[in-house]
């Protein structure tokens, strides 16, 4: 199978962050979305623990499981990774070198590390970023690019896209910050494309509560039959 936004390479896969809903989370399984976001900082509107047990979470059944975590200490990111059974942790804060290698240490082998890039209007803020976690690439096995804000994601603004094609980026990666079906097309220009697209808020009724039709009509849009 190909994407229709993506060349010779695989299929581009999809990530629905902010899940709070079990049976909107049984519908996106059931449509075959390859990664399930949930939210673990307390700020946020989608904050998970305010609608779903670490029990309920453990009990989707799917490799895909991603926790986003803003500045969490390792001793909770390792207790909610273990109680939720999450298979990737994605980092969204200001988290460093020095703790991401503490964090795959503690971290159980299969369990995945995504760091996140916050991307602001100064490419060599963003270089400088890839710069210091340069020598996590086995600890690592993805990047994600976002939108920088004070409120560290979730706000549906998009950066300037643009910027990827100055960078060499050396992991696989999840593009993410405003994605919608008026926008993804611009991902065409890019020279290294995303393995995955990661969506929010463009895709809720209200903050959490999911617009599943919006959903699968956009799964119909990037992928082919
Ligand atoms: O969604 C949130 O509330 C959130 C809060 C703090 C950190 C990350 C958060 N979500 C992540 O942000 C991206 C972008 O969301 P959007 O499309 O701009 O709404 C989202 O995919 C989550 O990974």
């Amino acid at each position: 199978m190909q994407s229709k936004i993506s060349n010779l390479e695989s299929q581009i896969q999809l990530k629905v962050c902010g899940l709070i809903k079990l049976n909107q989370i049984q519908e996106l399984v059931a449509m075959d979305v390859d990664f399930l976001g949930f939210i673990f900082y307390e700020k946020s509107p989608r904050f998970v623990l305010n609608h779903l047990a670490l029990e309920q979470i453990a009990e989707v059944n799917h490799q895909g499981k991603v926790g986003v975590f803003v500045n969490e200490t390792i001793e909770d990111i390792i207790k909610i990774t273990g109680n939720a059974k999450l298979n990737y942790i994605q980092l969204h804060g200001d988290e460093d070198e020095n703790f991401i290698s503490e964090l795959k240490q503690k971290l159980p082998d299969l369990v995945k590390i995504i760091k996140v890039i916050r991307v602001g209007n100064d490419i060599s803020e963003v270089k400088k970023k890839l710069a210091e976690i340069s020598n996590l690439e086995y600890q690592i096995s993805n990047l994600l690019f976002d939108t920088d804000s004070k409120a560290f994601g979730g706000t549906g603004k998009s950066f300037d896209w643009s910027m990827l094609n100055e960078l060499e980026i050396p992991l696989p990666y999840f593009l993410s910050g405003g994605i919608s079906e008026d926008n993804f097309q611009q991902l065409t220009s890019l020279k290294q494309k995303p393995i995955a697209l990661d969506i929010n808020s463009k895709f809720e009724i209200e903050a959490g509560n999911k617009d599943l039709e919006k959903i699968k009509n956009f799964i119909t849009q990037i992928k082919s039959p």
